[in-house]
Protein backbone atom coordinates (compact mmCIF):
# COMPACT_ATOMS: atom_id res chain seq x y z
CA UNK A 1 0.00 0.00 0.00
CA UNK A 2 2.78 2.27 1.24
CA UNK A 3 4.46 1.74 -2.29
CA UNK A 4 1.50 2.34 -4.27
CA UNK A 5 1.17 5.88 -2.58
CA UNK A 6 4.44 6.92 -2.53
CA UNK A 7 4.46 5.57 -6.46
CA UNK A 8 1.18 7.64 -7.12
CA UNK A 9 2.59 10.62 -4.92
CA UNK A 10 5.63 10.73 -7.16
CA UNK A 11 3.96 10.57 -10.31
CA UNK A 12 1.73 13.54 -9.29
CA UNK A 13 5.03 15.57 -8.10
CA UNK A 14 6.22 15.07 -11.84
CA UNK A 15 3.25 16.03 -13.92
CA UNK A 16 5.15 19.39 -15.54
CA UNK A 17 3.16 22.63 -14.66
CA UNK A 18 2.75 23.52 -18.11
CA UNK A 19 -0.06 24.78 -20.89
CA UNK A 20 0.00 22.60 -24.12
CA UNK A 21 -2.05 23.30 -27.34
CA UNK A 22 -2.15 19.78 -28.45
CA UNK A 23 -3.25 19.23 -32.46
CA UNK A 24 -5.77 22.47 -31.85
CA UNK A 25 -7.63 23.22 -34.75
CA UNK A 26 -9.37 26.80 -35.19
CA UNK A 27 -12.49 27.51 -37.50
CA UNK A 28 -14.04 31.19 -38.19
CA UNK A 29 -17.01 31.14 -40.73
CA UNK A 30 -14.91 29.33 -43.70
CA UNK A 31 -11.53 30.14 -42.57
CA UNK A 32 -9.30 27.55 -40.80
CA UNK A 33 -7.22 29.84 -38.59
CA UNK A 34 -5.49 27.23 -36.85
CA UNK A 35 -4.49 23.90 -38.32
CA UNK A 36 -3.01 21.14 -35.79
CA UNK A 37 -1.17 23.46 -33.85
CA UNK A 38 0.47 22.44 -30.82
CA UNK A 39 2.91 24.26 -28.25
CA UNK A 40 3.90 23.79 -24.77
CA UNK A 41 4.80 26.83 -22.08
CA UNK A 42 6.09 25.76 -19.20
CA UNK A 43 6.82 27.78 -16.02
CA UNK A 44 8.93 30.47 -16.17
CA UNK A 45 8.54 30.71 -19.92
CA UNK A 46 6.57 33.35 -21.87
CA UNK A 47 5.22 33.01 -25.29
CA UNK A 48 4.40 36.20 -27.22
CA UNK A 49 2.31 35.38 -30.38
CA UNK A 50 2.44 37.25 -33.08
CA UNK A 51 1.01 37.94 -36.95
CA UNK A 52 -1.00 40.17 -38.84
CA UNK A 53 -4.18 41.49 -38.27
CA UNK A 54 -6.50 38.32 -38.44
CA UNK A 55 -4.42 35.80 -38.32
CA UNK A 56 -5.69 34.25 -35.33
CA UNK A 57 -3.77 35.84 -32.28
CA UNK A 58 -7.38 36.62 -30.21
CA UNK A 59 -8.55 33.33 -30.93
CA UNK A 60 -5.61 31.32 -29.64
CA UNK A 61 -5.39 33.06 -26.51
CA UNK A 62 -9.67 32.82 -26.03
CA UNK A 63 -9.02 29.23 -26.80
CA UNK A 64 -5.78 28.74 -24.72
CA UNK A 65 -7.96 30.16 -22.03
CA UNK A 66 -11.18 28.17 -22.57
CA UNK A 67 -13.37 30.65 -23.63
CA UNK A 68 -13.76 29.21 -27.07
CA UNK A 69 -13.72 25.32 -27.84
CA UNK A 70 -11.32 24.08 -30.67
CA UNK A 71 -12.83 22.48 -33.60
CA UNK A 72 -10.33 19.72 -32.88
CA UNK A 73 -7.76 19.21 -30.27
CA UNK A 74 -7.05 19.74 -26.74
CA UNK A 75 -5.32 22.40 -24.55
CA UNK A 76 -4.24 20.88 -21.52
CA UNK A 77 -3.02 22.70 -17.87
CA UNK A 78 -0.53 20.16 -15.72
CA UNK A 79 -1.62 16.93 -17.97
CA UNK A 80 -5.05 17.44 -17.83
CA UNK A 81 -7.58 18.83 -20.44
CA UNK A 82 -8.72 22.41 -19.30
CA UNK A 83 -12.37 21.51 -20.17
CA UNK A 84 -12.44 18.48 -17.71
CA UNK A 85 -10.34 20.99 -15.21
CA UNK A 86 -12.99 23.67 -15.33
CA UNK A 87 -12.99 25.62 -12.18
CA UNK A 88 -9.32 24.39 -11.39
CA UNK A 89 -8.09 25.84 -14.23
CA UNK A 90 -10.57 29.16 -14.20
CA UNK A 91 -8.95 29.83 -10.96
CA UNK A 92 -5.39 29.43 -11.63
CA UNK A 93 -5.86 31.52 -14.88
CA UNK A 94 -5.28 35.51 -15.23
CA UNK A 95 -6.92 36.44 -18.96
CA UNK A 96 -6.93 39.91 -19.76
CA UNK A 97 -8.90 40.60 -23.19
CA UNK A 98 -8.18 42.32 -25.62
CA UNK A 99 -10.95 44.96 -24.12
CA UNK A 100 -10.77 46.13 -21.17
CA UNK A 101 -13.53 44.86 -19.27
CA UNK A 102 -14.50 47.53 -17.18
CA UNK A 103 -17.01 49.27 -16.69
CA UNK A 104 -17.51 52.54 -17.69
CA UNK A 105 -19.71 53.96 -15.05
CA UNK A 106 -17.99 52.52 -12.47
CA UNK A 107 -14.30 53.95 -10.75
CA UNK A 108 -11.05 51.67 -10.98
CA UNK A 109 -11.89 50.64 -7.58
CA UNK A 110 -15.32 49.92 -8.20
CA UNK A 111 -14.19 48.24 -10.95
CA UNK A 112 -11.04 45.86 -9.45
CA UNK A 113 -13.56 45.17 -6.11
CA UNK A 114 -16.45 43.54 -8.27
CA UNK A 115 -14.27 41.79 -10.54
CA UNK A 116 -12.66 40.12 -7.34
CA UNK A 117 -15.76 39.66 -5.80
CA UNK A 118 -17.30 37.85 -9.16
CA UNK A 119 -14.60 35.63 -9.73
CA UNK A 120 -14.59 34.24 -5.99
CA UNK A 121 -11.28 35.71 -4.63
CA UNK A 122 -12.71 39.37 -2.77
CA UNK A 123 -10.17 41.43 -1.71
CA UNK A 124 -9.96 44.31 0.50
CA UNK A 125 -9.29 48.18 -0.61
CA UNK A 126 -6.69 48.35 0.96
CA UNK A 127 -5.09 45.77 -1.58
CA UNK A 128 -7.19 47.93 -4.55
CA UNK A 129 -5.64 50.89 -3.52
CA UNK A 130 -2.31 49.48 -3.08
CA UNK A 131 -2.85 47.73 -6.94
CA UNK A 132 -4.10 51.06 -8.55
CA UNK A 133 -1.04 53.01 -7.44
CA UNK A 134 1.22 50.88 -8.56
CA UNK A 135 -0.39 50.89 -11.76
CA UNK A 136 0.39 54.62 -11.41
CA UNK A 137 -3.41 55.62 -11.03
CA UNK A 138 -2.83 57.45 -7.69
CA UNK A 139 -5.64 59.96 -7.74
CA UNK A 140 -7.55 58.58 -10.14
CA UNK A 141 -8.86 55.71 -8.56
CA UNK A 142 -12.44 57.03 -7.73
CA UNK A 143 -12.91 58.55 -11.39
CA UNK A 144 -15.57 57.08 -13.06
CA UNK A 145 -13.79 54.74 -15.72
CA UNK A 146 -15.41 56.28 -18.73
CA UNK A 147 -13.14 60.02 -17.87
CA UNK A 148 -10.01 58.01 -18.21
CA UNK A 149 -7.82 58.06 -20.69
CA UNK A 150 -6.74 54.82 -22.96
CA UNK A 151 -4.08 54.26 -21.07
CA UNK A 152 -4.74 54.80 -17.74
CA UNK A 153 -7.79 52.19 -18.60
CA UNK A 154 -5.47 50.00 -19.68
CA UNK A 155 -3.52 50.52 -16.32
CA UNK A 156 -6.71 49.90 -13.90
CA UNK A 157 -7.05 46.42 -16.05
CA UNK A 158 -4.02 45.51 -15.44
CA UNK A 159 -4.04 46.20 -11.75
CA UNK A 160 -5.38 42.97 -11.64
CA UNK A 161 -2.27 41.04 -12.12
CA UNK A 162 -1.49 42.36 -8.53
CA UNK A 163 -4.40 41.40 -7.12
CA UNK A 164 -3.83 37.13 -6.63
CA UNK A 165 -1.30 35.01 -7.55
CA UNK A 166 -2.30 32.78 -10.82
CA UNK A 167 0.09 30.73 -12.40
CA UNK A 168 -1.37 31.43 -15.91
CA UNK A 169 -1.69 34.66 -17.14
CA UNK A 170 -3.10 35.19 -21.00
CA UNK A 171 -2.86 38.52 -21.59
CA UNK A 172 -4.21 40.18 -25.14
CA UNK A 173 -2.35 43.26 -26.22
CA UNK A 174 -1.56 44.23 -22.75
CA UNK A 175 0.92 46.83 -23.66
CA UNK A 176 -1.52 48.98 -26.21
CA UNK A 177 -1.61 52.55 -25.34
CA UNK A 178 0.52 52.04 -22.39
CA UNK A 179 3.08 54.98 -22.44
CA UNK A 180 7.43 53.78 -22.04
CA UNK A 181 6.99 54.02 -18.16
CA UNK A 182 3.64 51.83 -18.23
CA UNK A 183 5.40 49.36 -20.33
CA UNK A 184 8.41 49.08 -18.35
CA UNK A 185 6.39 48.55 -15.53
CA UNK A 186 4.24 45.62 -17.20
CA UNK A 187 7.64 44.12 -18.59
CA UNK A 188 9.05 44.14 -14.86
CA UNK A 189 5.82 42.52 -13.48
CA UNK A 190 5.93 39.61 -16.08
CA UNK A 191 9.32 39.48 -15.46
CA UNK A 192 8.73 38.92 -11.41
CA UNK A 193 5.89 36.89 -12.68
CA UNK A 194 7.80 34.63 -14.39
CA UNK A 195 10.41 34.33 -11.86
CA UNK A 196 8.02 33.07 -8.77
CA UNK A 197 7.01 29.86 -11.06
CA UNK A 198 4.09 31.68 -13.35
CA UNK A 199 3.94 30.94 -17.55
CA UNK A 200 2.64 34.25 -19.85
CA UNK A 201 1.04 33.94 -23.03
CA UNK A 202 0.26 37.26 -24.57
CA UNK A 203 -0.04 38.93 -27.79
CA UNK A 204 1.55 42.40 -29.12
CA UNK A 205 1.83 43.72 -32.42
CA UNK A 206 5.65 45.23 -31.01
CA UNK A 207 8.23 43.44 -29.90
CA UNK A 208 9.12 42.73 -26.42
CA UNK A 209 11.90 42.29 -23.85
CA UNK A 210 12.52 40.57 -21.00
CA UNK A 211 14.88 39.72 -18.71
CA UNK A 212 13.93 35.66 -19.32
CA UNK A 213 13.43 35.91 -22.72
CA UNK A 214 10.50 35.19 -25.01
CA UNK A 215 9.43 32.72 -27.03
CA UNK A 216 7.56 33.68 -30.24
CA UNK A 217 5.01 32.17 -32.49
CA UNK A 218 4.36 33.79 -35.61
CA UNK A 219 0.50 32.90 -37.08
CA UNK A 220 -0.48 33.64 -40.42
CA UNK A 221 2.89 33.44 -41.86
N1 LIG B 1 -17.04 34.93 -33.58
C1 LIG B 1 -16.54 35.04 -34.82
N2 LIG B 1 -17.27 34.72 -35.91
C2 LIG B 1 -16.75 34.82 -37.15
N3 LIG B 1 -15.51 35.22 -37.40
C3 LIG B 1 -14.75 35.55 -36.35
C4 LIG B 1 -15.21 35.48 -35.01
N4 LIG B 1 -14.21 35.86 -34.19
C5 LIG B 1 -13.17 36.15 -34.98
N5 LIG B 1 -13.49 35.97 -36.27
C6 LIG B 1 -12.61 36.16 -37.42
O1 LIG B 1 -11.46 35.38 -37.23
C7 LIG B 1 -10.31 36.05 -37.73
C8 LIG B 1 -9.26 36.11 -36.66
O2 LIG B 1 -9.69 36.97 -35.62
P1 LIG B 1 -8.74 37.26 -34.36
O3 LIG B 1 -9.42 38.28 -33.54
O4 LIG B 1 -8.39 35.97 -33.72
O5 LIG B 1 -7.45 37.85 -35.08
P2 LIG B 1 -6.18 38.61 -34.47
O6 LIG B 1 -4.96 37.93 -35.05
O7 LIG B 1 -6.25 38.65 -32.99
O8 LIG B 1 -6.34 40.06 -35.10
P3 LIG B 1 -5.87 41.53 -34.62
O9 LIG B 1 -4.38 41.62 -34.83
O10 LIG B 1 -6.60 42.42 -35.56
O11 LIG B 1 -6.29 41.71 -33.20
C9 LIG B 1 -10.78 37.41 -38.22
O12 LIG B 1 -10.94 37.36 -39.63
C10 LIG B 1 -12.11 37.59 -37.52
O13 LIG B 1 -13.00 38.38 -38.29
Amino acid sequence: MSDITTARSSYVAHIPAQLEADGVECLRGERRLLKNLTLQVGTGTCLLVQGPNGSGKTSLLRILAGLTQPADGCVRWKGQPIKQLGDDYRNDLLYCGHHNALKDELSAEENLLAAAALSGTPVTIDAVREALHQAGLAGRERLPVRVLSQGQRRRASLARLLLHYRPVWILDEPFTALDTDAMQWLSALIDRHLALGGLTVLTSHQDISLARGVRTLRLGV
